[in-house]
């Protein structure tokens, strides 16, 4: 395991209010990591840092083995690195498919260069049937988006974002407004893509963030407060006043 992303002292603020303070968070390849905290503690912000849409005022934000600094990128070329984010919102093409959906994401679509190189359209299919399976809509391929729940379509966005390849997916609150059997099988989704790439998850819902199972990352007033397992994190007397406690 081996350091993807670090971020270091950074801090930003907006009209004045620090909503990150010296901020500083590693995330290794592959893991799995919570970020919780109460509201306004900074955890939007932190993914909009990551992602290249908010440049922090100091600090420094250091991605993979080339250690190369992601400020000053645009959102595009940080997406371009390998850098996936899944908002709150399902945002899937609903009058298409979820094979058509799949196939819009996927990082290197057929193009004219596999027609001359003789590759087949079975290969595109492979993947995207390998994405269907790890979400679980194998079966539901053919259907239009807009008829999947609430849960199916946050899993497809997911695969969207896994047929990008991301070596770091950045999730926020996956798990809003689903059922518990959704959730768990969100909690499962997450867990499996995280064997192989960094998955941090941005979340409230604490028996969510117990089944990830991972290491958690608590945030309050944009620093880190606690790190560490989440039974570790929960007896924490500071993590209790501030969040778990109210
Ligand atoms: N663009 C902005 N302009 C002004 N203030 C902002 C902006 N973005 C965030 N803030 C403030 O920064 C602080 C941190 O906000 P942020 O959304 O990152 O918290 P959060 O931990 O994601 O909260 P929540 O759990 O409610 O989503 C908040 O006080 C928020 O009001």
């Amino acid at each position: 395991m081996s350091t993807l992303l670090e971020v270091s002292g950074v801090s930003v603020s907006f009209d004045g209010f620090r909503a990150i303070n010296n901020l500083s968070i590693q995330i290794a390849e592959p893991e799995l990591r919570a970020v919780i905290g109460p509201n306004g503690a900074g955890k939007t912000t932190f993914m909009d840092i990551v992602t290249g849409k908010t440049k922090p005022d100091e600090g420094r934000v250091i991605w993979g083995d080339k250690s190369i600094s992601l400020i000053g990128m645009s959102e595009s070329e940080i997406a371009q690195v390998g850098i996936g984010r899944k908002f709150q919102k399902p945002t899937v093409f609903e009058a298409q498919t979820v094979q058509e959906n799949i196939v819009m994401a996927l990082k290197n679509p057929r193009g004219p260069f596999d027609l001359l190189l003789g590759r087949k359209d079975a290969d595109q299919q492979d993947r995207v049937n390998a994405i269907a399976e790890e979400i679980g809509l194998r079966t539901v391929l053919d259907q239009p988006s807009g008829v999947l729940s609430h849960g199916q379509k946050q899993w497809l966005e997911i695969g969207m974002l896994l047929a990008q390849d991301p070596r770091l997916l950045l999730v926020d609150e996956p798990a809003a407004g689903m059922t518990p059997s959704e959730r768990e099988h969100t909690t499962d989704l997450l867990r499996r893509a995280a064997q192989t790439r960094a998955v941090v998850v941005v979340e409230h819902d604490m028996e969510f963030v117990r089944r990830l199972n991972c290491k958690v990352t608590v945030l309050h007033q944009g620093s880190v407060l606690a790190e560490g397992s989440l039974d570790h994190v929960t007896k924490n007397q500071d993590v209790i006043d501030v969040y778990l406690g109210r």
